[in-house]
């Protein structure tokens, strides 16, 4: 099978890359490619082959051995509208070419929510598996307040990934399970984090490419997974709580995580669930 994860910087591309390589053994680039690698990379964590798609550069560590499981990253860039357009370029570069991916992920580092429900909560450096994947901010403001774009009567708010599979990579990556919400603006107060949490008591992270990821891997029909370190907790602004560099090194275990789950549980065992 073949799996597009989409980040939104670079920095996030290669902490996925990093943890996706942790087993590889084979030489990058060596099956499936949808064209001829344009440059073969020697990183720290192994080979990465290189190729173009209009407007992007997909990054693919070494297949570990012969197994059929490839996987490709992306940086698409920051917010919703940046992840749609850059993953439906390499969903639609890949059905053309003959090799269509079977799994778009959603990967990055995110804000955690600390007032959700008692014993629900995203520290730091934690690992959050979305079980669905929320545009928070999709709706109108109303003197009632905000209303969801789909209680407008048109579009969609959410997209579930599939359960057995939401299972098994947040069990290989000892995560937490939950709904991650995707914004357009950062939350920045106490307040707005509350609002949130009363809309979707579910929510675990906040991060602003995933529903993009989803709504064009949807138009494609292909399944659809996000996966968040937490970097920041959602709340009042604090630059100085930031803890970048250990989400990072989460993301990269966690995406050395979903390889295995990948591996262990091929798609005929959570594509229908
Ligand atoms: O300047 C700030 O106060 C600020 C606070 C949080 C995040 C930012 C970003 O510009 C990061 C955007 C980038 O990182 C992901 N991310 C990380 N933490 C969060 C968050 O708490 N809420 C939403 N997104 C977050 C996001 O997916 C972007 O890719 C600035």
């Amino acid at each position: 099978m073949r799996v597009l994860v989409v980040t939104a910087v670079a920095a996030e591309r290669d902490a996925v890359v990093r943890g996706a390589s942790a087993a590889a053994t084979g030489t990058a680039g060596a099956d499936e490619a949808p064209g001829t690698a344009e440059r073969i990379a020697e990183e720290a964590s192994g080979p990465v082959a290189e190729f173009a798609v209009p407007g992007y550069v997909l990054h693919r560590p070494a297949p570990a051995g012969p197994e059929p499981l490839v996987i490709d990253v992306l940086a698409a860039g920051v917010g919703p509208a940046a992840a749609a357009a850059g993953t439906a370029t390499a969903l639609a570069a890949a059905a053309l070419s003959g090799s269509p991916y079977g799994l778009a992920v959603s990967a990055g580092i995110g804000g955690g929510f600390t007032t959700p429900a008692p014993g629900r909560s995203a520290a730091v450096g934690s690992v959050v598996v979305s079980e669905a994947i929320v545009a928070a901010d999709l709706g109108a403001e109303t003197p009632a307040g905000f209303v969801p774009v789909t209680d407008l009567g048109f579009g969609t708010v959410e997209h579930r990934p599939p359960e057995a599979l939401v299972r098994a990579v947040a069990e290989a990556a000892g995560a937490q399970r939950g709904e991650v919400l995707t914004v357009s603006t950062v939350t920045g107060s106490a307040e707005r984090a509350a609002a949130l949490v009363a809309a979707r008591p579910g929510a675990l992270a906040e991060a602003m490419e995933g529903f993009g990821v989803a709504e064009a891997a949807a138009a494609h029909g292909v399944p659809v997974l996000e996966i968040r370190a937490v970097s920041n907790p959602v709340g009042p602004r604090d630059r100085a709580a930031w803890r970048i560099g250990d989400a990072l090194e989460a993301l990269a275990g966690a995406s050395a995580a979903l390889r295995e789950a990948l591996r262990a549980a091929p798609a005929e065992t959570w594509s229908t669930s």
